[in-house]
């Protein structure tokens, strides 16, 4: 595969697989220690480990890249928080960065950016936080934005089947792919690494659909209103974080609907670049639920757009003519 961005694949998957690493690391201790932000959404030790390994991975070798990151450090330099920040540095110093609470805590507001720029990084140091907590899928989802397009998106899963046709093979998939030069995946423990497509499914009763776990996050009911007007009797496979993308593009599922269940909710960009281009770059579609490419010209949130279609592209169309007739 010829690399535009080799350097930068390079730097993002070692930062990608190192906070993989940590995050398993909490996982497996008795408690991942989660706080509630103001939006009441949970954010653990994980979160903010993994978002201080990827920003300084990124801040050392490209120093004048910003990062569009979801974590920010206020809640930790609170004086009650003292001991949850020594938890944070020794995860980080636990999978070999050498690491005090100060120094954590800086590398985590390397994430600070907002606005859109010609070129930046975007990061979800643990999408799903909720499926991390239940033991169910999480990713961390890292994107390099230039000009507007996503030319490099990472997603890592450690809960992910390596290969879905070995249900008791490895455990932990990194997805890695570049604009124009494909996708691999790689398993997080080995060097095994596979070349992944989507389906080729074009018969609509017979697409595989996927959605959120929470019914918060995604509209439930119109996806069950979409899926009878396609004449899919099986029932949606329901997964969190950008694993359903990782999942789509390997082919296991055909469809990752993403409904809004409120007006002016606006997605954040985290939550799907890395995503996109995996989905893309192994021969799918995505846009948003009125047939619109997603537009990260416009900072942290998809402004411009409404939920997500992902699909094996063959599907697409289709799909966005029952999505339009749900009335979503
Ligand atoms: N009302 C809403 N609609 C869509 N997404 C939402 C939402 N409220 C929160 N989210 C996002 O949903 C993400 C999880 O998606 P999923 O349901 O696919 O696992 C969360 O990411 P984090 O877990 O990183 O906070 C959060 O950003
Ligand atoms: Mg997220």
């Amino acid at each position: 595969m010829s690399s535009r961005y080799q350097r930068e694949r390079e730097v993002a998957l070692e930062a990608v697989r190192t906070a993989c690493l940590a995050c398993r690391n909490v996982r497996s201790a008795v408690d991942p220690a989660k706080l509630d932000k103001s939006d009441r959404s949970p954010v653990t030790i994980a979160d903010f480990a993994s978002q201080a390994i990827v920003c300084r991975a990124i801040r050392r070798s490209f120093p004048d890249d910003p990062i569009i990151a979801e974590e920010d450090a206020a809640a930790l330099q609170k004086a009650e928080m003292a001991e949850f920040r020594g938890r944070i540095a020794a995860e980080v110093t636990a999978v070999g960065i050498e690491a005090d609470a100060a120094q954590v805590c800086e590398w985590i507001d390397e994430g600070h950016a907002t606005e859109f720029s010609p070129r930046f990084w975007t990061l979800d140091p643990i999408d799903g936080t909720k499926g991390f907590l239940r033991g169910g899928q999480y990713a961390v989802a890292l994107a390099l934005i230039v000009e507007g397009e996503i030319v490099l998106g990472l997603l890592g899963c450690p809960n992910l089947v390596f290969d879905p046709d070995r249900a008791d093979g490895p455990v932990g998939a990194i997805s890695v792919a570049e604009r124009g030069a494909g996708i691999s995946v790689m398993a997080i423990d080995s060097d095994e690494t596979a070349d992944v497509r989507v389906s080729s499914t074009s018969e609509t009763s017979q697409l595989r659909l996927c959605e959120s776990v929470e019914s918060g996050h995604s509209s439930h009911g119109h996806s069950a209103q979409i899926a009878e007007e396609l004449g899919i009797s099986s029932d949606p496979v329901r997964l969190d974080s950008q694993a359903k993308y990782a999942t789509v593009a390997r082919g296991e599922a055909d469809l990752y609907l993403r409904l809004p269940t409120r007006p002016g909710y606006v997605e954040r960009i985290w939550d799907h670049a890395g995503g996109v281009l995996v989905v893309e770059e192994a021969g799918g579609t995505v846009t948003d639920v009125d047939g619109k490419p997603l537009d990260f010209t416009k900072g942290a949130g998809l402004s411009a757009n409404r939920g997500v279609v992902a699909s094996n592209g063959t599907a697409h169309e289709a799909v966005l003519a029952a999505v339009r007739k749900a009335g979503v």
